[in-house]
């Protein structure tokens, strides 16, 4: 089992994602979002580009979900908040989302890849777990922010590499970048993205710092997202 890490979606057209699976992650926040409101009771989640994109799904009586700028689209039900998409009245609820930068890395990876899994440091384990009984190629994408690499997403795909790594080889450097770093967090993966992470900064700006240490949070949902067609359920 080859692994591989895109540290941006910018990048993703040096990668070879054919016969692959891609594992996705956006940790702040969208992939937890996902993965969160999936293990809490969602039904799918419908991943598009466009804000006009998730009106058209919400006149077919979708929630619609997501943020520009960190903040709640206007018209939209919910935003990116994964305490959001855990509310019991979205339980059985299928969902149109759109953000800044996970959803882009989601509708990239699936342009190629064999398989589109979500990832999120809340389901880590249970990605590593699906992703060594398969035994096939992985590349991880990491959503980063506006095209450039994010600690927290570069820290998931070390959690993920971590976990795996004894079955698997290392095929680039930024691999190995990211399980250097996520070893060296040394279990303090929470405090290492609040303290040094750019966007734990500006989620704090935007009041969102409760959503910093859920998202931070190591095996908290035992769930597998998985995109099949347009939609994403477990
Ligand atoms: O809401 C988020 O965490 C971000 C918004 S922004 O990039 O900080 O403006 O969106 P996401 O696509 O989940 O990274």
């Amino acid at each position: 089992m080859k692994i591989e890490t895109c540290l941006t979606p910018e990048l993703i057209s040096l990668h070879k994602l054919e016969g692959k699976i891609a594992v996705v992650t956006d940790v702040l926040r969208a992939t937890s979002c996902m993965v969160a409101g999936l293990h809490a009771g969602i039904k799918s989640v419908i991943p598009v580009m466009t804000v006009q994109e998730a009106l058209v799904y919400a006149e077919k009586g979708f929630v619609t979900a997501g943020e520009r700028g960190g903040v709640k689209v206007e018209e939209f039900t919910i935003g990116n908040s994964p305490f959001e998409h855990m509310r019991e009245e979205y339980h059985g609820k299928d969902i149109c989302m759109t953000t800044t930068n996970g959803t882009v890395a989601i509708t990239e990876a699936r342009k190629s890849a064999d398989q589109v899994v979500i990832g999120a440091m809340l389901n880590v384990s249970t990605v590593a777990d699906y992703i060594l009984k398969q035994g096939k190629d992985i590349a991880i994408i990491c959503a980063g922010w506006k095209g450039n690499p994010s600690l927290e997403d570069t820290l998931f795909a070390g959690a993920l590499i971590d976990r795996i790594i004894d079955k698997g080889e290392i095929i680039d450097d930024a691999s190995f970048m990211a399980l250097t770093q996520y070893r060296a967090a040394n279990g303090n993966v929470d405090k290492v993205i609040q303290e040094n992470a750019s966007h734990a900064k500006r989620l704090s700006g935007l009041k969102a710092k409760s959503d910093l240490a859920y998202c931070a949070t190591e095996d908290s949902c035992n769930v597998l997202p998985i995109l099949k067609g347009d939609a994403i359920s477990i």
